[in-house]
């Protein structure tokens, strides 16, 4: 009897339940965004690759821009981004970018030399809070609706930029971390081997701080997404989620699309030193 009356109790809750309901959300960063995703929502696509390449072939509706149209343009400090961020967030508001707008930013993935990984991070420290990478390859072979192409860009009015200082270190602080090292920090050059091999920080007398390499590339997966697989490596290294991370490239543009990549994993305390090697000289 008692067996009877919980079957029934079973089958009547059941019969009650309201169908789940499905929501269509805008992707948030840092939750794992699929790239389909990315596609469905009302995003404003920037193609971070060269004119030439744009010219031959885009997305329609994206918008070419480069990572040197927001950095300074003395060659010795190319790296760092223009002193007027309030003219850069001006730039973005024309091509409908607002702290609140998803950007999907495409470039050629490991073909490339981490352009858009290096725009994505110039946004991010704007505080634009959503921000993707996507190889443009990628993006054309996800958007299988023939109808849809990137959402028409609207102006957005300007915007004063609230300023995310953490993800990008001038040369006097880097130096200053690096050479006390009073709290520990880790040196990340995401150069390659070979440009590691014939020069790095970890000879130089007045470095403390422990340097390790790791390409660039291996922060992105094919789609051109920061990839979960780093994870493990930087683990291997002893590099922790809250460990304090200083990345370096030439000119802070691999080491930008690097920050981007471990911002977006969720290593909150890895920042750009953006003059790079260039600056340290
Ligand atoms: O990527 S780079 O900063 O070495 S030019």
């Amino acid at each position: 009897m008692k067996f009877v009356l919980i079957a029934a109790f079973v089958v009547l809750s059941a019969c009650q339940m309201k169908p789940t309901k499905v929501t269509v959300q805008e992707p948030v960063m840092g939750e794992n965004v699929t790239a389909e995703q990315l596609i469905k929502g009302k995003t404003v696509i920037l193609d971070a690759r060269p004119a030439f390449e744009f010219n031959l072939a885009h997305v329609p509706g994206s918008i070419n821009v480069r990572w040197e149209d927001f950095s300074q343009q003395n060659p010795k400090s190319r790296g760092l981004l223009q002193n007027d961020l309030f003219a850069i967030a001006r730039r973005l508001s024309l091509v409908g970018v607002d702290p609140s707008t998803p950007v999907v930013v495409l470039g050629k993935g490991a073909q490339g030399a981490g352009e858009e990984g290096r725009v994505a991070w110039t946004l991010k420290v704007l505080g634009v809070k959503n921000v993707y990478t996507l190889v443009h390859t990628s993006y054309r072979e996800m958007n299988t609706n023939p109808n849809r192409e990137a959402p028409q860009v609207q102006n957005k009015p300007y915007w004063k930029p609230e300023v995310a200082e953490n993800l990008d270190t001038p040369l006097k602080v880097f130096k200053a971390e690096v050479t006390q090292n009073e709290k520990p920090v880790i040196v990340l050059d995401v150069r390659s081997g070979q440009e590691y091999s014939l020069r790095n920080l970890s000879t130089e007398k007045s470095v403390k701080a422990s340097v390790v390499n790791i390409e660039w590339r291996d922060f992105f997966d094919d789609k051109g997404l920061p990839s979960k697989k780093i994870e493990r490596a930087l683990y291997e290294k002893n590099i922790a989620k809250d460990s304090r991370i200083l990345v370096v490239s030439n000119h802070g543009v691999r080491s930008g699309a690097v920050v981007y990549a471990l911002n977006y994993l969720g290593y909150k305390k890895a920042t750009n030193f953006a003059g790079g090697y260039e600056q340290w000289k």
